[in-house]
């Protein structure tokens, strides 16, 4: 059974739905690889050493980082030969293996919740990466699965923070605890954890101030916004997740490797992928970091923030490819 067959099989068990929100967030990134891989397959034909470079300058261009792109093509080069392969055309269903393998082997998107009683998630990253919009859709996701919420202003520092993630209270029917601006976040979390408890709410999320990876004060507020949860809730923070922005690409990269060893994230949440042809970042970003991709943006609307599935990913990266060999294309699709 072919690569592709195989893969569409796996997910028929999926909503097409969600399928389809992927595909969206997906085109830029989609047309970024997937157009330029078919181009370079239709014109070179043969599989040599030049269209290993040029494949390889594709990737990089997507964001999919250096290093994993050289062990990527490495790999393929390895397959390439043990499978006795020449025709450049037999070589898609093996990337996307190669893709799939990468993406899979550090899945673990869900959410870890408390055992019982109150789930307290922290929201840390730079600023405008999209922390606030990524807790409001996911208030928004725990209500609708009937979960009771609240939030917590925790960024005290940027002027408009605070109305910010009111609005979005408002916009999903969610209170906020919060203090006046500049006032110290550790003690807005102590009043955000005290009413949760009171309130016998199931889920707290947290937003933090953007703070610089390098600003070792800032990452002794944050510690010390640990101490506070630590100590009214012992199990807590169940999650720490660090935001990232897709269309720093790069970028997004080092953010992680800075924060992640010094903040204890657990998980990382990708924005704006569908704003960005540089969704690639999130392959190098699996391959190259032991930290699991929970959640991914995929728009501004409350209903765009997706649990990352890395099937369901690179199937919409490959639907063009995919409709193409067993199903006609759709007028939307052929319009893209
Ligand atoms: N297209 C798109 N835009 C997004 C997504 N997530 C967030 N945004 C937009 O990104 C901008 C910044 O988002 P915020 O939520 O304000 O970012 P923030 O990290 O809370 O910013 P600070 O409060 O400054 O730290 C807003 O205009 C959001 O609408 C997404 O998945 N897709």
């Amino acid at each position: 059974m072919s690569f592709f067959k195989r893969l569409k099989e796996s997910i028929a068990s999926k909503t097409e739905a969600v399928t389809n929100i992927f595909k969206e967030g997906l085109v830029k990134t989609s047309k970024a690889i997937v157009e330029r891989v078919e181009e370079l397959i239709t014109r070179r034909k043969k599989i040599d050493e030049e269209f290993f470079e040029e494949l390889e300058e594709i990737l990089i261009s997507a964001d999919v980082g250096v290093n994993t792109v050289v062990g990527l093509i490495d790999s393929l080069r390895a397959e390439v030969k043990a499978r006795k392969i020449e025709e450049a055309s037999e070589l898609q269903p093996i990337l996307s293996e190669k893709l799939v393998e990468i993406l899979k082997g550090k899945d673990d998107p869900e959410l870890r919740m408390a055992e019982s009683g109150l789930t307290v998630i922290l929201f840390v990253g730079v600023n405008g990466v999209g922390k606030t919009t990524t807790i409001g859709k996911l208030a928004h996701k725990f209500k609708s699965e009937g979960k009771s919420v609240l939030m917590a202003a925790g960024d005290t520092f940027r002027a408009g923070a605070i109305e910010q993630l009111e609005v979005w209270g408002q916009r999903v029917g969610v209170d906020v605890i919060k203090q006046s601006a500049g006032s110290d976040p550790a003690a807005v979390m102590y009043d955000a954890v005290q009413a949760a408890k009171q309130r016998g709410v199931d889920v707290l999320l947290c937003d933090t101030a953007g703070r610089l990876q390098n600003k070792s004060n800032l990452m002794d507020e944050l510690n010390k916004i640990f101490r506070v949860i630590q100590r009214e809730v012992p199990s807590a923070p169940h999650e720490v997740l660090l935001v990232l922005d897709a269309t720093t690409g790069q970028n997004a990269l080092s953010q992680a490797k800075l924060f992640g060893e010094k903040s204890g994230v657990t998980g990382l949440v990708l924005t704006k992928l569908d704003g960005t042809a540089k969704g690639g970042i999130i392959i190098a970003i699996r391959n190259e970091l032991n930290l699991p991709v929970k959640l991914v943006g995929l728009g501004e609307k409350m209903n765009d923030l997706q649990v990352f599935d890395s099937e369901q990913f690179v199937h919409a990266l490959f639907a063009g490819l995919i409709q193409g060999k067993d199903e006609p294309a759709s007028e939307d699709e052929q319009q893209q």
